[in-house]
């Protein structure tokens, strides 16, 4: 159901009534309108309840894309659907060959869906002319992994090309080129080349290459994935600002859950051609639901990291007990490990371990795997209990 009920109270000082679009809601078969101070979203009275209707940027409704290969048929994007929020930014992530390329093409019309609906801005694209097509276009431009910049060209000459197809006059690009260079901190450097110029400048040009129509929408395809990591930052980064400055949608693509931890309001996890999961960012790293999502969550978060490495080591270790210490400030200096051996009938194994100096102390783990007799075990477990180090079963035989 596109409309959301909420309490008559909430919203009715805010709201302003607006008449011409009264006449779009009349087919909408809503009784009375109305619109904040930004006619966004509008609201409208229906049944004794205020319903705001959710406005979204893009949506797919069961968007499916097949490609006919010699092979047999591939089926890309399968039954997908996404709602994106104006001035968001939303994050798509998944491993090489889940269809994400395929899925942000179909979003400008680079590819067009073998079955369901796309509406970019209120603009079914489906079924649209080529002519539509362009000026929809204009309004969602894309940037890439290998920045597809003209190599011929100079950095201001690479900016002013989108302006040129559109047909702005030649003063005008100029002024807009200027205000683009600056926007993206490549003060300095319009009359470079591109192959003088980092991958990061690069993608800066591509960038601003990317906003000179003055798009609503801006697809990133692996945008940073040609990037190091200090780059990688700073592209993120511009792109965080210039969805604050002008309110841009952006929506990207990427195999890095470091970027979608980075930057990204919302994540759709695609695995095969479907969506698998999808949510704000922080509920999705919080508690992600599928395995292909706790995989991904894994490669950031330290608890993650190290649930994974414990599991190894369960695989690894199946016998006796595995034990983990937890050793902080002058407790990693007590000779608790010698103690251990001499006093118990018991095999010790280190299997991992590691120590960390920061400057307000050392802190480290231990784990160990012992094998023994029952009591002997807990004999040993109850002595490092007594030790004052924090102590964790992680497997039994
Ligand atoms: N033009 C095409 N013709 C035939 N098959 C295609 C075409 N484009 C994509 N595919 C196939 O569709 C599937 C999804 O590919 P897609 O490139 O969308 O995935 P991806 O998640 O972006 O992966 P990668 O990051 O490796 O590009 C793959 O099996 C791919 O081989």
């Amino acid at each position: 159901m596109p409309y959301e009920a909420r309490q008559p109270s909430c919203y009715v000082h805010e709201m302003v009534p607006n008449h011409s679009r009264q006449l779009a809601l009349k087919n909408e078969r809503m009784d009375e309108c109305y619109f904040d101070n930004n006619l966004n979203p509008f609201c409208s009275f229906a049944e004794g309840f205020f319903y705001e209707r959710k406005i979204y940027m893009i949506s797919l409704k069961a968007v499916s894309k097949k490609f006919n290969t010699k092979q047999g048929q591939i089926v890309a994007v399968d039954g997908v659907n996404l709602d994106i929020k104006k001035g968001e930014i939303f994050g798509i992530i998944g491993y090489s060959g889940a269809g994400k390329s395929t899925l942000i093409r179909l979003l400008n019309g680079l590819e067009k869906p073998t079955g369901g609906k796309i509406i970019v801005n209120g603009q079914e694209i489906t079924s649209i002319s080529e002519a539509k097509l362009r000026q929809v276009r204009q309004k969602v431009s894309m940037i890439f992994q290998h920045f597809n910049l003209l190599w011929s060209r100079t950095v201001a000459e690479n900016i002013a090309f989108p302006l040129e197809i559109a047909g702005v006059p030649k003063d005008k690009r100029a002024d807009r080129v200027n205000e683009l260079i600056e926007l993206v901190g490549l003060e300095g450097r319009g009359d470079y080349y591109p192959s003088q110029l980092s991958g990061g400048q690069k993608q800066r040009v591509g960038i601003a290459r990317a906003l000179a129509n003055r798009p609503e929408v801006l697809l990133c395809d692996e945008a940073t994935s040609a990037l190091d990591p200090e780059t990688t930052d700073s592209i993120l980064d511009l792109l965080i600002s210039i969805n604050e400055k002008l309110g841009l949608t952006i929506v990207l693509i990427t195999h890095e859950m470091q970027v979608i931890q980075k930057i990204c309001n919302r994540v759709a996890v695609m695995e095969a051609g479907h969506v698998v999961e999808e949510g704000d960012v922080l509920e999705v790293f919080q508690n992600p639901k599928q395995p292909i999502t706790k995989r991904f969550v894994s490669q950031v978060s330290e608890k993650g990291q190290a649930e994974q490495t414990i599991q190894r080591l369960v695989e690894l270790y199946p016998n006796g007990k595995l034990i983990k210490l937890v050793f902080v400030g002058e407790q990693t200096e007590q000779p608790i490990l010698s103690k251990l051996i001499k006093q118990f009938d018991l095999e010790v194994n280190i299997v991992q371990g590691n120590i960390s100096h920061t400057k307000s102390g050392a802190f480290g783990t231990l784990i160990l795997q012992l094998e023994g007799n029952s009591s002997a075990i807990e004999d040993a477990i109850h002595f490092i209990h007594e030790q004052k180090v924090l102590t964790e079963v992680i497997s039994n035989d």
